[in-house]
């Protein structure tokens, strides 16, 4: 007992590493990245903040105290009038309109992450949805933060991709991270070892499909 949330990145290592470190995200940092790539990441990353704010919909379904409806709500919020409101505009500078994005067929890489989560949701508790949130929350938090560690990253005007950096670097997305982290450290203090066990498997297959997400982009994958 008296587990933290690093315990299920350490658990889950070397997925976690494979996901934070993804060629994908590499070519991020150090500008390499093919631009097909990028706009196809994008056009199906737009199908995933929709999902995503259902998911957000069903932890306030899910929620047993005022708090965590509160917190639910918020995040709900936040994908429906930032994250979204970015995407489009950022899509719109990549040169993809949002009546295509509108249009889009779903990946199978997007529908099996997007589904995945909700069926957690709708099959565990809220610390199991929570769990399956996570590698989206923290760990792009964390790409950004490992991407500013590493001497290949170029910053400034001289990476296309500067902007993708900068939001998930930025105070208020740091801040959002560590706020999450603290309910995750609090809830996972609790846990028997046997749901832990559960929690991390359901960590690693959530960190899995973010791992498949960044090869669907690099491959144009449908
Ligand atoms: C595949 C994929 N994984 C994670 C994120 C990041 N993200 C999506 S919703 C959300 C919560 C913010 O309100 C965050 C951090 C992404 N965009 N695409």
């Amino acid at each position: 007992m008296g587990y933290r949330f690093s315990d299920l990145t350490t658990a889950c290592q070397d997925d976690w590493r494979a996901y934070i470190g993804h060629p994908f995200v590499c070519g991020l940092g150090n500008a390499t990245l093919d631009e097909r790539a990028f706009r196809h990441y994008l056009q199906q990353d737009y199908l995933f903040l929709i999902h995503f704010a259902r998911a957000y919909a069903l932890a306030g379904y899910k929620s047993r105290t005022l708090d965590d409806l509160r917190q639910a709500h918020e995040g709900l919020r936040a994908i429906l009038d930032v994250e979204l409101d970015l995407h489009i505009g950022y899509c719109r500078e990549w040169g993809i309109a949002e009546a295509d994005l509108a249009a889009l067929p779903e990946a199978r890489a997007t529908l099996a992450y997007t589904r995945y989560v909700l069926d957690t949701g709708h099959r565990g508790d809220l610390l199991d949805l929570h769990v399956a949130l996570a590698p989206c929350l923290v760990g792009y938090g964390e790409i950004a933060n490992w991407l500013n560690a590493q001497s290949f990253t170029l910053r400034g005007d001289a990476n296309p991709y500067d902007a993708w950096i900068a939001m998930y670097a930025s105070d208020d997305f740091q801040a959002a991270m560590h706020a999450e982290l603290e309910w995750l450290d609090a809830r996972l203090a609790e846990v028997t070892p046997r749901r832990f066990a559960e929690l991390c498997s359901v960590f690693r297959d959530a960190t899995r499909l973010e791992i498949d997400f960044w090869q669907m982009g690099l491959e144009l994958a449908s």
